[in-house]
């Protein structure tokens, strides 16, 4: 047997599979091309497994090849892909201005989903052999019935500006040699939030795990802590047009005191776990911001404190303690402090289950309204240590005659915080309370419950005036006001986004939250067609239920 002693001559067996894999790699490159350019080359069926041979009279086709490896560029195929060309081609700053909508840019959003939606019923066998798009406009005619939008500052887009339409076009140079407004260009927008939500990340930075997750967090799944602010995203808007908006007056009144916003400070636990200077500076904020602050009872300055701090008008919120002496003491020191009203919690018999808080075992610090008359020492090694706390001090058999007891130790009007049902506010004004604070104390206790904005008109109808009804959880955002207000809310409260305020930025941080959800509201209304709150009306908006109704 002649053993072949030239190189090429290797066994044969490694040799067709080392070509084998050329080809496998050659004919895969080529079948990805021809997958990503189907509809360019129309050569679907060029390379299958079947016909692999013939792959070699196409590789040799220089100008299919040619083709082939072009890869998809530039060319845009519909309007949807000149999006991208042009976020290429602009400074952000610029793209942003064109492309964005406004706030959460639901409208945006829901502008081009709703037309997916429409599908069609086409006939058949009708003659379309000519099309005629034609058609006119106030007379004239047009090849198509697409006009332009007026769209301001073409410059921004190219040198030619409104030329490309059709139009003069005059210099960009002014624009381009303008050294302020270049530098004003390329400079980034950094770090400061522009809506209340952007504090959130913040305050995830600013604070150590276990606080931002107490902060943050909801009970079991979290359903009702998301549901709190997806509600709103489904009530649209009734605008109305042509009202003088030119002057917003914002302000209200909640128990006969005028407050500059029908937005106001939730209750909320703890605050030196977000600020060394804890409710010192959020009250100080709510002065500021000339708008009413719900003092926790677990707060981490005194009621005293709060008090001296600034001229705020604050409400004080009451836990009621297993030892009834303590929840009494609590209230006469509020009434003796100056705080205008009682705010009864009436959510939390027990504390409900914050998966986070168990499982980073969380703290009870120093409480000091209730030192030395509760006990914050807590033996529990397994999870939460604060729901350890709740459980042995809240009095968890606190019912509807203990209103009479609250009545008897105080003469502050007294507000129910935690109505969800027509059935409990039709009670609450039957025991005489002063206001109705519609609540799942932000998705915190009993996981499941309803968002409170689609629960809110249920309470307002039964309550029917006797008494204001107020609502919190999920209000994120000026609309989000407006639409409480438009079902009958008097004002809302807002819980997480001071928290979230103070723990980045203090006081100021606060105060900004407030500020940035009045400002939105004030756009709102102004869009809206309401130059002030008693003109929003529940014919401004637009519910899931009504959207269902209509539907039927
Ligand atoms: C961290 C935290 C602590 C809270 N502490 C209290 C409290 O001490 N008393 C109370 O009545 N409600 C408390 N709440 C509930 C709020 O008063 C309010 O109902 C809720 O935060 C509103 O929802 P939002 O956070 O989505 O705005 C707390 C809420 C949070 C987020
Ligand atoms: C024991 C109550 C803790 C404060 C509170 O209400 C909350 O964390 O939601």
């Amino acid at each position: 047997m002649v053993q072949s002693s030239n190189s090429t001559s290797q066994p044969l067996k490694p040799r067709i599979l080392h070509q084998a894999i050329q080809d496998w790699q050659v004919r895969e490159a080529l079948s990805r091309t021809l997958l990503t350019n189907r509809h360019l080359t129309g050569f679907d069926s060029a390379y299958s497994p079947q016909n692999a041979s013939s792959i070699k009279s196409l590789e040799s086709y220089p100008s299919i090849n040619a083709h082939v490896s072009r890869i998809m560029e530039g060319e845009p195929v519909n309007v949807n892909e000149f999006q991208e060309l042009a976020r290429q081609a602009l400074p952000k700053m610029y793209y942003d201005f064109f492309s964005g909508g406004a706030e959460d840019q639901y409208t945006l959003k829901e502008n081009v989903e709703a037309f997916r939606r429409i599908t069609f019923r086409p006939r058949i066998l009708v003659d379309v052999s000519r099309i005629n798009l034609s058609t006119t406009v106030l007379g004239y005619k047009i090849s198509a019935p697409i006009m332009v939008a007026p769209s301001a500052m073409h410059k921004l887009a190219h040198p030619e500006g409104p030329n490309l339409l059709g139009r003069n076009a005059s210099s960009i140079k002014s624009l381009d040699s303008n050294p302020s407004i270049n530098a004003h260009v390329s400079r980034i927008m950094e770090g400061e939030p522009v809506n209340v939500n952007e504090f959130q990340e913040l305050a995830r930075q600013a604070l150590p795990k276990m606080y931002y997750d107490y902060y943050s967090g909801g009970a079991e799944d979290q359903y009702t802590l998301k549901e709190n602010v997806e509600a709103f995203h489904r009530i649209t808007f009734r605008p109305r047009i042509l009202v003088d908006v030119s002057r917003i007056n914002l302000s209200t009144t909640v128990l006969g005191y005028k407050i500059s916003a029908p937005v106001m400070v939730a209750p909320s636990a703890m605050h030196k776990l977000a600020h060394p200077e804890g409710e010192i500076a959020t009250a100080r904020a709510a002065a500021a911001s000339n708008t009413i602050m719900v003092l926790s009872s677990m707060s981490s300055c005194t009621i005293e404190e709060v008090a001296s701090s600034c001229n705020a008008i604050r409400f004080f919120q009451l836990y009621v303690y297993k030892n009834r002496d303590v929840a009494a003491q609590l209230v006469q020191r509020a009434e003796r402090n100056g705080y205008k009203a009682i705010v009864l919690t009436v959510d939390a018999p027990m504390l409900g289950r914050r998966e986070a808080d168990i499982k980073n075992k969380m703290i009870v610090p120093p409480l000091k309204n209730i030192e030395g008359l509760v006990s914050t020492e807590v033996d529990n090694d397994e999870g939460s240590i604060l729901e350890g706390f709740a459980k042995g001090a809240l009095d968890a058999s606190l019912c509807w005659r203990d209103i009479g007891w609250l009545r008897s130790i105080t003469n502050l009007p007294i507000l129910i915080k935690g109505v969800l049902t027509r059935e409990d506010a039709i009670k609450a004004t039957e025991v005489g309370v002063a206001g109705i604070v519609v609540s799942n104390h932000g998705a915190r206790q009993l996981d499941y419950t309803p968002a409170t904005i689609t629960v809110l008109e249920e309470v307002v109808h039964a309550v029917g005036g006797k008494v204001p009804v107020f609502l919190d959880g999920g209000v994120r955002r000026g609309t989000d006001v407006f639409k409480a207000l438009a079902l009958g809310a008097q004002a809302v409260l807002i819980g997480r986004p001071v928290v979230y305020g103070l723990a980045a930025k203090g006081e100021y941080g606060v105060r900004k939250v407030i500020h940035m959800l009045k400002d939105e509201l004030e756009l709102t209304m102004a869009l809206s067609g309401c130059p002030s709150v008693k003109d929003i009306t529940r014919s401004h908006v637009r519910t899931e239920h009504e959207k269902i109704h209509s539907l039927l």
